[in-house]
């Protein structure tokens, strides 16, 4: 059992700027953390067995920040994934003066009772986006909050107006000073209930401003929320921890605010990011493998696209998947689809590079339109390198499908992975393409996969991590 902690030495300069109509935030690398690394991968070989699927990433960072306000009694939150992203949550927590202790099986105990600074180790913020999230649960429960700005993938801008203004909404000052987001509740007490559209339905405006409310006094009211299953989960985990949250994963949460939040015990959900990457290695390399646990539900708009192409999905169980894509639906090889990323329901960003991989394998040209980031293509000059036949046009890219056998549809070469799903895309490209692909890069994988290439491995990839001797 390992005790996280973590030395605090922040500091904030009181030079008062005025916010800009949209902070964008800084993005880290997080290749800067770990010796470089790379993925090695012989490609052509078919896939068999069974994926177990880790829990959610998106989910298990919003309850680590959501933990800020249990101030009566400690959490047992179980089924984390091990990814560096939790673990750098973890230092956040810890950095507040939170006590986190692994129990081992991806279960572990977080005691936010003597939390006592408002102020975030710097670095670990910088190193996830989902650093922000802690600026909702530290102003409901200690009325302030001084966060500097978040890491994450390199998207696009990914501003935090939403975030702000939400907050402003509820009653709170807002500046930014140092490079830090400084929020101070205005009337000297707590945050006020009050009714907040969204202009867009970002998640993690949606998470901060609901853990914001949570302890807020009266009523609270987000409109045009974001419905994602992460943001749901967040709601369950802090009404299990005794706040007051109607709506949660539509698009109206009404929250009334409550005094004192206390530690329970609560279950993450599957990570569907995962699962639609796995059922897509299975489509890649046209074969059968199944899954588990999954939640069919969240992947409905994945199904429908692998259907279109001509997989087979069968629920083999409440929480088991099986995907087959040895023998399409339509007699031959599987087609190809388009897509439009959107909110949820619609279909996820976080799966667009992957699905652009397999499409390079498919029969006939597609168009993918990335609607959600401004930036989140750059996975598409790496596939190209490939031998994969895509046309960029802004956020638009037109890809035709290569009709020659799935193994033969790409040359393996060395590329190099910018962000987390990009890099999973061209793990995937690598397995469908003739000879060696080397996959540079590796930390922004490790982000948000718990260990990618040991869970191929066992479906029968040829896949392995070696030091990256000439990293770019
Ligand atoms: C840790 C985490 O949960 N990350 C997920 C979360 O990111 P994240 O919460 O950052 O994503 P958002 O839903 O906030 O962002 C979606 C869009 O809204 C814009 N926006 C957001 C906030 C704001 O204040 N102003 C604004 O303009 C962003 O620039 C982006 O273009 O949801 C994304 C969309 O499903 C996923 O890809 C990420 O994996
Ligand atoms: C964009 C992602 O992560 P983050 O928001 O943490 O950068 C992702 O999980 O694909």
């Amino acid at each position: 059992m390992a005790l996280f902690s973590l030395p605090l030495s922040l500091h904030c300069l009181r030079t008062p700027l005025a916010i800009p109509a949209k902070i964008e935030t800084s993005i880290s690398n997080p290749q800067t953390l770990v010796p470089d690394q790379k993925l090695v991968i012989s490609g052509g070989l078919k896939l068999s067995g069974h994926a177990q699927i880790s829990g959610s990433k998106n989910s298990a960072l919003a309850v680590l920040a959501g933990d800020i306000v249990c101030s009566d009694g400690p959490s047992l939150i179980r089924g984390l994934p091990d990814l560096v992203d939790t673990r750098t949550m973890a230092e956040v927590l810890v950095s507040l003066g939170a006590k986190v202790e692994e129990m081992g099986g991806g279960d572990l105990v977080v005691d936010a009772r003597e939390v006592s600074s408002v102020e975030p180790c710097e670095d670990a913020i910088g190193r996830i986006r989902a650093g922000i999230f802690v600026l909702g649960p530290l102003v409901a429960r200690f009325g302030e909050a001084e966060v500097s700005l978040p890491g994450g993938c390199r998207i696009g801008a990914r501003p935090i107006d939403l975030y702000l203004r939400g907050l402003e909404a509820l009653g709170a000052n807002v500046q930014l000073r140092d490079g830090k987001v400084c929020v101070r509740a205005a009337n000297g007490r707590g945050l006020v209930g009050a009714h907040f559209h969204l202009s867009f339905p970002s998640v993690g405006a949606t998470e901060t401003l609901m853990m914001a409310a949570t302890m807020a006094e009266g009523v609270s009211v987000l409109t045009n929320a974001a419905q994602e299953p992460e943001v749901l989960d967040l709601a369950e985990f802090l009404i299990a921890s005794g706040a007051c949250i109607e709506g949660a994963g539509t698009s109206t949460i009404v929250i009334t605010g409550r005094k004192q939040l206390h530690g329970c015990e609560f279950t993450i959900i599957p990570d569907r990011i995962e699962a639609g990457t796995f059922m897509i290695a299975a489509a890649i390399t046209r074969s059968c493998i199944s899954l588990s646990p999954v939640i069919p539900k969240h992947l409905e708009s994945l199904v429908d696209k692998l259907a279109i192409a001509g997989c087979k999905i069968t629920l083999r169980g409440p929480r088991i998947l099986e995907v087959s894509a040895t023998a399409s639906r339509t007699g031959g090889d599987l087609q190809s689809f388009n897509l439009v990323t959107s909110p949820y329901p619609g279909f996820p960003t976080d799966l667009q590079p992957q699905c652009m991989s397999l499409l390079a394998t498919c029969n006939g040209k597609s168009k993918i339109d990335e609607s959600v980031f401004e930036n989140r293509m750059h996975h598409v000059k790496e596939l190209q390198k490939l031998g994969a036949g895509i046309e960029l046009n802004g956020n638009s890219a037109s890809v035709e499908g290569r009709r020659t056998p799935w193994w033969m549809a790409l040359r393996g070469c060395h590329v190099e992975a910018a962000d987390l799903r990009g890099g999973a895309a061209l793990v995937l490209a690598g397995m469908a393409a003739e000879g060696t692909t080397e996959v540079a890069g590796v930390a922004h994988i490790d982000r948000g996969y718990q260990g990618l290439e040991t869970k191929l491995q066992s479906l029968g990839a040829n896949i392995k991590r070696e030091v990256d001797s000439m990293p770019q």
